[in-house]
C-alpha cells in the first residue's frame, strides 16, 4: 500500500518510500502502477527517494503509516522522536487502533486516520496492482488539506469525512472477510461467488455487528448495503446474490485480500486486529463470537510453514458448524 500511495503521489510532490531492504531493492528501476480503470503508469526511480532509515523523515509534512497492524508499535517508536512538531501522520492501514496507538506514542504530533477500501497486490518487481476501486478516507482535519490535494491532483479519489470511528467499523465488516478469502485461496470475485464461503463471511459479520451495538457503535455505510443488511445478502442463493451485489462483484478477476498474499508469502496476517478485535470486543460486552474465533484460529494455522491449503467453501463452513446457530443461514432481516 505505501508503494502504491507513495508511487502515485510521487508524480506530484515529494516522496520518501521507508521501507525493508527486499521491497526497496525491487524498486532499482522505478515502480509501476496498474489497474482501477486507469492508464499503466510507470514512475522512474529519479522520483522516489528510497531508504530504510527513518531519519529520512525528519522534514517531512506527511507520513503515511502503511505497516502491518502487527508492525505499527514499531514503527511509532522509530518516528518518536524523529519528526517536525507540525507534521501529520495518517494511518492508511485496516483495524481500529491504530492511529490510537500512534497518538499515544506521539502525543506533540496530530496523527489522523485513515482507511483504503480498495485493494492493492503487488504483482512482479516494482509492479503494485489496483484490483478495486473507492475513495480513500481520512479525518477531516485543517492538517489534511495540503495531503488531500496532493491525493486528488494524483488521480486518487479521497473524501475526508467527520465520523471516522464508524467507517473503520464499516471496514472491519469488509475486512472480516480477508480471513475466508486468505483460506479460500481464491481471487475475490471467485470466492464471494460462491454462496458457502459468505455464509462464513455472513456468520463473521453478524457477531461484529452484535458486538459493536453492544458497544454503542452504528457503522458508517460504504456502500449500496447498509451494513446491518448484509449478512442477509451475503446469504442469498448465488443467482440472486450476484443481481444484488454486481458492483461489490465488479471488482478485478485477479484481486485478492492482503491476508491472502500475506500467507502466500508466508508473513504473519493481521488476523488478530480483525477477527481478534471482533472476539476481544464482544467478550467486553458478554457476548461470544466463536465463528470469528475459530477463523482467526484457523488462520493462525495457516500461518505455520508448510500448513496453507485452501479450503473449500463446504469445508471451511462445516470447520465453523456448531459455532452458531445454522438457521442464521436463512434469516431475513427484522426476522
Ligand atoms: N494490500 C491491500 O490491498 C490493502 C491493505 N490495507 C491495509 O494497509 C496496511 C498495509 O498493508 P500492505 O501494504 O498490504 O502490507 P505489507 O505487509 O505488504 O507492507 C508493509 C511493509 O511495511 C514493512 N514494514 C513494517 N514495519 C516497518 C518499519 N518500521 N519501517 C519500514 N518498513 C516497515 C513491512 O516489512 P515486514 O514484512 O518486514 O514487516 C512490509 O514490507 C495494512 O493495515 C492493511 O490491512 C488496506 C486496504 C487494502
Ligand atoms: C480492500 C480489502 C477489503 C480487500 O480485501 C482489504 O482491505 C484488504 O485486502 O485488506
Amino acid at each position: 500500500m505505501g508503494c502504491h500511495l507513495g508511487g502515485h503521489l510521487a508524480r506530484h510532490t515529494d516522496v520518501t518510500l521507508v521501507g525493508r531492504p527486499s521491497v526497496l531493492d525491487g524498486l532499482a528501476d522505478g515502480l509501476t502502477l496498474s489497474g482501477a480503470g486507469r492508464a499503466r503508469a510507470h514512475v522512474p526511480p529519479e522520483l522516489l527517494t528510497r531508504t530504510t532509515d527513518p531519519d529520512a523523515l525528519a522534514g517531512a509534512d506527511y507520513v503515511l503509516v502503511t505497516v502491518k497492524s502487527a508492525a505499527t508499535a514499531a514503527a511509532a517508536r522509530e518516528l518518536t522522536g524523529r519528526l517536525r512538531p507540525d507534521t501529520t501522520v495518517v494511518s492508511f492501514q485496516n483495524g481500529l487502533h491504530n492511529a490510537r496507538l500512534l497518538r499515544d506514542a506521539l502525543p506533540q504530533t496530530t496523527v489522523l486516520a485513515g482507511m483504503v477500501p480498495y485493494n492493492v497486490v503487488h504483482t512482479g518487481p516494482g509492479t503494485f496492482h489496483q484490483g478495486t476501486t473507492g475513495a480513500l478516507m481520512l479525518d477531516a482535519h485543517p492538517a489534511a488539506r495540503p495531503l488531500v490535494a496532493a491525493l486528488r491532483a494524483a488521480r486518487l479519489d479521497v473524501q475526508p469525512r467527520d465520523d471516522m470511528p464508524r467507517v473503520q467499523h464499516a471496514k472491519l465488516l469488509m475486512n472480516l472477510n480477508n480471513a475466508v478469502n486468505a483460506l479460500s485461496g481464491l481471487p475475490l470475485r471467485e470466492q464471494l461467488g460462491q454462496r458457502a464461503y459468505r455464509l462464513c463471511l455472513a456468520r463473521c459479520q453478524q457477531e461484529a455487528l452484535a458486538a459493536f451495538a453492544a458497544a454503542g457503535v452504528r457503522p458508517a455505510r460504504l456502500g449500496p448495503v447498509p451494513a446491518r443488511l448484509t449478512p442477509w445478502v451475503l446469504r442469498l442463493p448465488d443467482a440472486a446474490f450476484r443481481r444484488v451485489a454486481a458492483a461489490s462483484l465488479a471488482v478485478d478477476a485477479h484481486a485478492r485480500s492482503s491476508m491472502w498474499e500475506d500467507l502466500e508469502r508466508g508473513r504473519a496476517t493481521e488476523v488478530d486486529a480483525l477477527q481478534g478485535e471482533v472476539v476481544a470486543m464482544a467478550r467486553r460486552h458478554g457476548l461470544t463470537a466463536p465463528a470469528n474465533a475459530r477463523l482467526a484460529a484457523l488462520v493462525h494455522a495457516a500461518e505455520q510453514p508448510g500448513l496453507h491449503r485452501p479450503w473449500t467453501g463446504p469445508a471451511l463452513l462445516h470447520a465453523l458448524s456448531g459455532t452458531s446457530d445454522a438457521t442464521e443461514d436463512r434469516q431475513v432481516p427484522g426476522h
